[in-house]
């Protein structure tokens, strides 16, 4: 989502000073999307420049015209700082441990400027610096491309790897207790929860716990209203733990699948708030505590989350005002920090502006390259050295098989819908679209009767090739035709022939020549007829007997 906004300041270095200094337009709309860019007018001179782009530290600047346009992305400033680390890496051909001495000390001053606690970014940095240089090449892929991936993968491990679901009671209620300091929008988060609950098919209720800020009662009572769920209160003299047990009492009386609970904030941990959520928790024994933290207080949110866990026990934390400019520090830190994973995001003061965390994408946004990350994943799939040689050898050695076979032409099918890979990859641009197309449709067809077949067979293709009735088995319960597995064998030992016919063609050379492959086919033709004229032996020494011998075991 984008939204534009136009804010006409002055254009003497003051003025321009003066109207930044009340960033009400842009902090306003900030908050509520997550990527603005707006045009502001009198940024002519370098100062003007400067004062009117301090109060968006998150944010792209850029001249144009008279003024200048602001973009603002979440964690845009994190993202601009990695930007440079990949852009040092230009032109090298691999990873080292030289060369990458740089861009990881810009990936160390983006983690520590966005806030995130100097042991994390430290142990982050040896870690992908590790898996940085252990990367193997892979063909087609630009190192930065590569450290682009290991950054990515880190990021994901250090947000929690995995999305961390809500748990549910098995019985009764699910309670969600939400705690939280003072403004952090535990009460807003009441609310989002509530209608992100009912949307999946849950009913709710909310418990004002909240007894020291009479307002908050009034405000979940009105934000109940708002998403259509009971808010249950006894004013502001009850004790928080004796409202809570009642509500839930009612709550279980109605039969509502889930009742969150309020409570009070303070401007600072301390000992009675502690104790009243004590409290709270051994009156209704809740499902899930979380944690309400606001993501502007970077590190700080993360370090109150370790201290709330180890205080009272709880389940996750809700990371609030991730919308605008905050700097992402608490996002990458809140896991490692405190062992305890972020569950949900607030992106916004609308109901709707909570959404589960995860992890992945996050650090997509943080990267801002989801096309590179997914281009170096399939390429991964499809160029794994490791991969490639593991079959280089089993097909030198004849022993490429149904399992081989497999993951061959998944491989080929997944770069269908990535075709502008098979560009970039050297040699592949000889597979035209119209082959990758008839892969995809082939795969699952030749999947269905690889499934069926027994681990041997899998294995050994010969047993196939030379027993009728095991190919009959196969048909059957593949609910297939004879012949169709007859085809699905005679494919493979085509593929192993073309394979071994290419391989020792190119021996000797570093990356495979698919021009070889037209040839390869026409080869095959002519072996097939050998077959056919008992000729093979004399024209087609090079290939295995055991291949010709099990072509000719199949065609009985
Ligand atoms: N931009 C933005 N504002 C939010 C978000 N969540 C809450 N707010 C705002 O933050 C302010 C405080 O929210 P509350 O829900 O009242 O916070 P609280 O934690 O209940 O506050 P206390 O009851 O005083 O402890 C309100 O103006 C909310 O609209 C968010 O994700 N993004």
């Amino acid at each position: 989502m984008e939204a534009t906004a136009t804010l006409t300041l002055s254009s003497s270095p003051a003025g321009a000073r003066r109207s930044p200094a009340r960033p009400t337009v842009a902090s306003l709309h900030l908050r509520r999307v997550p990527t603005l860019s707006f045009h502001l007018r009198g940024a002519q001179s370098p100062a003007a420049f400067r004062a009117l782009s301090s109060p968006f530290p998150g944010c792209r600047r850029r001249r144009r015209g008279s003024g200048m346009v602001v973009r603002a992305e979440m964690f845009g400033q994190l993202t601009t700082g990695l930007e440079s680390a990949w852009n040092k890496l230009r032109g090298v051909d691999r990873l080292t441990k030289e060369n990458i001495a740089e861009p990881m000390r810009d990936i160390r001053r983006a983690l520590l400027e966005a806030d995130v606690s100097v042991p994390v970014a430290r142990s982050f940095i040896e870690s992908v610096t590790e898996k940085a240089i252990g990367t193997d090449v892979i063909r087609g892929v630009q190192p930065e491309q590569q450290l682009v991936k290991v950054v990515n993968d880190e990021l994901v491990q250090l947000m929690g790897g995995e999305v961390s679901d809500l748990v549910f009671a098995k019985t009764g209620p699910t309670v969600i207790l939400l705690a939280g300091l003072q403004g952090v929008g535990k009460t807003t988060v009441c609310a989002k929860l509530a209608f992100y609950l009912k949307k999946m098919g849950k009913s709710c209720m909310l418990v004002a716990a909240d007894v020291y800020r009479p307002a908050a009662i009034d405000q979940l009572t009105i934000l109940g209203k708002k998403v259509g769920v009971p808010v249950y209160s006894e004013g502001t003299e009850a004790k928080p733990s004796e409202i809570a047990k009642n509500g839930l009492k009612e709550a279980k009386s109605k039969k509502t699948d889930v009742v969150i609970v309020d409570t009070a904030g303070r401007l600072q941990v301390d000992k009675a708030m502690m104790n009243e959520l004590k409290e709270v928790k051994k009156a209704v024994k809740p499902t899930e505590i979380l944690l309400v933290v606001d993501a502007m207080t970077g590190q700080e949110a993360a370090a109150l989350v370790g201290a709330f866990n180890v205080e009272i026990g709880i389940t996750g934390a809700i990371l609030t005002k991730l919308d605008g400019d905050s700097r992402g520090g608490a996002a990458l830190s809140i896991k490692e920090v405190s062992g305890k994973p972020i569950k949900f995001i607030g992106r916004g003061e609308r109901v709707e502006d909570l959404e589960p965390f995860y992890p992945d994408r996050m650090a997509q946004r943080i990267l801002g390259m989801g096309d590179v990350l997914s281009f170096v994943e399939q390429a991964q799939q499809v160029m794994n050295q490791e991969d490639a040689e593991e079959l280089q050898k089993k097909i030198m050695s004849a022993k490429f098989n149904f399992n081989d076979f497999l993951k061959q032409t998944k491989a080929i099918a997944q770069m269908g819908s990535f075709s502008r890979i098979i560009g970039m990859i050297p040699g592949m641009n000889k597979v035209t679209p119209a082959q990758i197309r008839e892969a995809e449709k082939n795969v699952k067809f030749m999947e269905s009767m690889i499934n069926v077949m027994t681990a041997d067979e899998r294995e050994r293709p010969e047993l196939l090739a030379e027993s009728r009735e095991r190919r009959r088995r196969v048909a059957k319960d593949a609910g297939k035709t004879e012949q169709q597995v007859s085809q699905l064998v005679s494919q493979l030992f085509q593929m192993r022939t073309r394979m071994q016919k290419m391989m020792a063609g190119m021996q000797g050379k570093d990356t495979p020549d698919m021009e070889n492959l037209a040839e390869s086919i026409k080869a095959e033709e002519q072996v097939k007829a050998a077959v056919a004229t008992g000729k093979r032996r004399r024209k087609y020494g090079n290939l295995r007997q055991r291949d010709l011998d099990s072509m000719r075991g199949y065609r009985r």
